[in-house]
């Protein structure tokens, strides 16, 4: 099984900043008496072609740093770059269109659009825009083929299991190729052999197109696949 090779990555800036790097990030979450501190001071850099895992207790901020690490929350204070763009610099309309192009989420809910098949799923971050093209239909259907959902391309959400949603939100993260990869924990409702399947996917992802994954896991198996594991505790990452 492979994937593609058709990469819509950004090129580097010219200080070379590719990949995911976070500076000094906190990120303070309710007010008054009941603010919470999910993110304490944290500095991350990810480069292209490099698997990170994150794990650490409930509650330690994992969720927060995928949060702001992927621009879907703006930090309290401290920069986050990602593929040479300050997404922390950027308007809600900028890093939205910034989040598009070169972020994938892999999230626990699988957050799949219920009135679109798998197949549509894959290809509507592209028709939005505008590179809908043949390659991007091909690279759509090995995608749905190496997540094991061939027989499943034309299906909705409600009629899929909870682990064919997951491969489908998996599929249609690695769509954009994107430059960093925020994946939180895929493989809770895959069994032991898809959950491999999916790991090796992501790795592969990975390495071949240069991309920065971030997976916040609790799975060993995960961790042995990862290059670094940093732990998460309080809101600090080590
Ligand atoms: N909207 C919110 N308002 C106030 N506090 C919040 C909010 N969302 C999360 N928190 C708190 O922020 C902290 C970090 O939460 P976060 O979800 O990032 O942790 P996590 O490590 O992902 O946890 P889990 O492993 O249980 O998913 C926790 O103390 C949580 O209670």
């Amino acid at each position: 099984m492979t994937t593609p090779s058709t990469d819509h990555r950004a090129t580097p800036d010219a200080t070379g900043s590719d990949g995911l790097r976070l500076h000094e990030v906190s990120l303070t979450l309710g007010d008054g008496d009941t603010a919470v501190i999910a993110l304490d001071h944290v500095g991350l850099t990810v480069a292209p072609g490099e698997f990170v895992a994150v794990v650490g207790p409930s509650g330690s901020g994992k969720s927060s740093l995928l949060a702001v690490a992927g621009g879907l929350q703006r930090p309290t204070s401290g920069t986050v770059r990602v593929a040479g763009a300050e997404l922390t610099a950027l308007s809600d309309k900028e890093r939205t269109a910034a989040r598009r192009r070169h972020i994938g989420f892999v999230f626990q809910q699988s957050n799949l659009l219920a009135s679109l098949t798998v197949r549509e799923q894959l290809l509507l971050p592209l028709h939005i825009d505008g590179r809908l093209d043949a390659a991007a239909r091909t690279r759509a259907d090995a995608l749905i083929e190496a997540v094991g959902l061939a027989h499943r391309a034309g299906s909705r959400p409600h009629q899929l299991s909870g682990g064919e949603r997951q491969r489908a939100g998996l599929a249609r993260a690695l769509m954009t190729s994107p430059a960093v990869l925020l994946v939180d924990e895929p493989t809770s409702a895959l069994d032991r052999e898809r959950s491999a399947e999916a790991v090796r996917l992501i790795a592969e992802q990975t390495r071949r197109h240069g991309t920065a994954t971030v997976m916040v896991t609790h799975d060993t198996a995960i961790m042995d696949a990862a290059d670094r594991v940093h732990e998460m505790v309080d809101g600090r990452l080590s």
